[in-house]
């Protein structure tokens, strides 16, 4: 019988002794939800696969890859939810290095240690580290080619001030922080400056103080943010893709609907299109980011084709099942195609795109993208990280030092733990004191001795969805508080604010457990964030399994479902109890994870694979298949030692199919999928072999794959 690849626990089967593959893979500690499952690839597939691999283990080369025929079953085209077999490599988040590898430090000269070029007109009002490494990415631009990235929100924020008329205050979320990250001389930023500025002359005024920051505006009135931002974006786009469904009869308020709201959002991309086109210039790419965009692609290319544009989804994409309630579904996907690159946080994130794609529009997928109008769009996953550096230098300043002083002598002789969330249902914060509360109540005595302190930060305040969240946030705050205060303690310290970034840093370095509760998260910076500071402390992370940073975070954290409240309520019982040493363990785990994959990393790493998208000939007219030159592989398998044989199936083991099978017989018995006789002999002696792991990556099922090698 043929294994490949392995299970995490083969002993015994005939390739025990081999390396384990998927153990290999799995980078961050994330082990695959279904070890033993194979999966089908093309030979372009393959070839995508294992230079992923060859990334990681860090020994980038050309690779020789066995053919198959146009047509095999596509990697990454199945879904989670659906019951399709899914592709252990691709459901393994952070098998893909976003840093490190030395191929990268190759391509990037600069990129080696930290440099002293000072610190650009845009890091001055931003969270900067004194030094700034030097520029990385521009090493991927021509000459006077710069990075757009356009984004809904910029990074600084115009906001009325009654002295100074108007001040520019770092803005909040996770994408501004990981954008903050990014160190290049060479980006420039287009969105929109937080407000609604109508006034010629504070128009140009901003406009004149926002560009000394690298920062270029798009001044959305309020009407329009209405029915764009409060209505498409965050009261229909982020639940749907949250997996918090549709608002009934896709009405945002009593006045507003869907029609209104997508016109608005289509107006809106129009102007981002104008912004961009009107400073774009040759040798420019343009990165979009996130749900605001989604038409964006498809508007700059309409203006040039030769315009390099990648896009980046910062939010799940949920299972196709669930997008497909979208009204219109397929223009935002077609928009979205219409780029040379797509990026999401996870595999899980981009199989599902695929998986969209390939039902909704009939579009071949494939693990490395989607043939779309005659080329193939990239599709791909790259993990986000923080500036892990800046947050562990940030403890050694005095103002920092000042705050955990003070909050030290604050919650002296209580265990503390912390919370930091946007008020938003995604968040969990109603499960989150849920859990809270069912612990208190079977846990006499804690009341007194622990402390949640959580920051909520205000956000999409005009959405009425949002408001009520809050109301029900501050009931849940005042039962609990009134349940279990005393006149000397509360158990719950919460507050409706943003908080800066000193006290931030100080808060976490000083508690003892992070309680991350998200019902769905893309990624969740604050987790980062939280690890990055706790060197000493060494706290742990109660982490949600569906943020996305519990794919890499994983090992480290004790992960929950957030809807389930005895379990988040034992979690907390377990991680206040957790002796020092296992506490020690799991942080050394994720603080190298942090550390190690940074925002600068993810920014590289896309860029490098924007710039590098190139336009490849149509799927299906053979053009993409590169014959197996076989006295070279045959050389190089007697010279090796260690060997790796990826395999295809359909069209490659077998006579080429169609469509994923479940069994190998039909309902009369009859066999529909063979193995060609000749190999089956030679795969045996293969896998017999003990320096050869081999692995058969097939879209059918492992027990289809047993039954054909058998
Ligand atoms: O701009 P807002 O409407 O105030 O919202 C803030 C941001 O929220 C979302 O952040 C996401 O990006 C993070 C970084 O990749 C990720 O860690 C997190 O899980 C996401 O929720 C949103 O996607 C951003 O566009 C917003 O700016
Ligand atoms: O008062 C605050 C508290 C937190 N944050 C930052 O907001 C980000 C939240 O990002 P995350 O990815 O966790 O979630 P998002 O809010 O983007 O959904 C983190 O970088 C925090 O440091 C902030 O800007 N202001």
């Amino acid at each position: 019988m043929l294994h490949a690849p392995p299970p995490l626990e083969a002993a015994g089967s005939p390739v025990a002794h081999n390396r384990c593959l998927l153990r290999d893979l799995g980078g961050h500690g994330a082990v695959p939800a279904d070890p033993s499952a194979l999966y089908g690839a093309d030979a372009a597939t393959t070839q995508f696969l294992l230079e992923r691999i060859l990334r990681k283990r860090g020994t980038a080369r050309r690779l020789v890859t066995s053919s198959s025929s146009p047509g095999s079953s596509s990697v990454g085209a199945a879904d989670t939810d659906s019951g399709e077999p899914q592709d252990p490599a691709v459901s393994a988040h952070g098998l893909v290095p976003v840093s490190g590898s030395p191929d990268r430090a190759d391509r990037t000269p600069a990129a080696s240690g930290p440099g002293t070029s000072p610190a650009t007109a845009l890091h001055g009002p931003l969270e900067s580290t004194a030094q700034v490494p030097a520029s990385r990415l521009s090493a991927h631009l021509g000459p006077g080619g710069r990075i757009l990235i356009v984004a809904n929100r910029l990074p600084v924020t115009a906001k009325r001030d009654p002295v100074k008329k108007w001040e520019f205050p770092s803005s909040s979320g996770g994408l501004v922080s990981a954008l903050q990250g990014v160190k290049d001389e060479e980006l420039m930023f287009v969105g929109w400056p937080g407000v609604s500025v109508t006034d010629d002359d504070d128009q140009t005024f901003i406009k004149n103080e926002l560009f000394k920051k690298r920062c270029v505006p798009v001044f959305l009135n309020e009407e329009l943010m209405d029915q764009y931002y409060s209505g498409y974006c965050n009261n229909i786009l982020w639940p749907l893709f949250h997996y918090l469904g549709l608002p009934q009869g896709h009405k945002v308020n009593k006045t507003k609907d869907f029609k209104s709201q997508l016109k608005a959002y289509t107006e809106a991309n129009q102007m981002f299109a104008d912004t961009v086109c009107g400073i774009s210039k040759e040798g420019d790419i343009i990165w979009c980011h996130d749900y605001h965009l989604m038409l964006l692609p498809k508007l700059l290319k309409q203006f040039n084709t030769n315009m390099k544009v990648g896009w980046f989804l910062h939010t799940p994409f949920p299972s196709s099942e669930v997008y497909q309630a979208l009204p219109n579904r397929k223009e935002l996907l077609q928009a979205v195609l219409e780029a040379d690159l797509v990026g999401f946080h996870t595999y899980e994130y981009a199989r599902h795109f695929v998986s969209a794609c390939t039902s909704l529009l009939g579009l071949e997928g494939r693990l490395g993208g989607i043939e779309f109008k005659e080329r193939i769009v990239k599709v791909d996953a790259f993990p986000i990280g923080i500036d892990a550096q800046h947050f562990k230098e940030s403890l050694d300043r005095d103002a920092v030092k000042v705050k955990i002083t003070d909050f030290e002598s604050v919650f002296a002789g209580r265990k503390v733990m912390l919370g930091v969330d946007r008020l938003d249902m995604i968040k969990g914060l109603l499960q989150k004191l849920l859990a809270y509360e069912k612990f208190l109540e079977e846990n006499k005595g804690w009341e007194s001795e622990v402390v949640l302190v959580q920051i909520a930060v205000p956000t999409r305040t005009d959405v009425p969805e949002y408001q009520e969240l809050k109301s029900q946030v501050h009931e849940m705050v005042g039962r609990v508080n009134g349940k279990f205060g005393t006149f000397k303690t509360y158990p719950i310290i919460y507050l409706d604010q943003t908080v800066e970034f000193e006290a931030l840093c100080a808060l976490y370095a000083i508690t003892d457990v992070a309680l991350i509760t998200s019902l769905r998260d893309g990624m969740n910076l604050v987790s980062y964030e939280y690890v990055a500071c706790q060197e000493s402390n060494k706290g742990v992370l109660i982490l949600s399994e569906f943020a996305g940073a519990a794919q890499s975070l994983g090992a480290g954290a004790i992960i929950v479902n957030p809807w389930n409240i005895a379990e988040v309520a034992n979690a907390i019982k377990c991680a206040l109890d957790m002796p020092s040493g296992e506490r020690e363990r799991r942080h050394r785990h994720n603080y190298e994870i942090v550390s190690a994959h940074t925002a600068q990393d993810w920014a590289e790493n896309y860029v490098w694979e924007l710039t590098n998208a190139v336009i490849k000939a149509p799927l299906g007219t053979g053009e993409s298949v590169i014959g197996l030159p076989i006295k070279e592989v045959a050389e190089q398998y007697a010279k090796s030692k260690s060997r790796l044989l990826i395999l295809g199936f359909n069209a490659t083991l077998t006579e080429q199919v169609q469509s994923f099978e479940t069994r190998a017989t039909d309902q009369t018995g009859n066999t529909t999928l063979k193995l060609d006789p000749g190999l089956k002999g030679a795969l045996k002696t293969l896998c017999d072999n003990e320096d050869t792991t081999v692995v058969v990556v097939s879209g059918h099922g492992k027990s289809v794959l047993d039954e054909v090698t058998s």
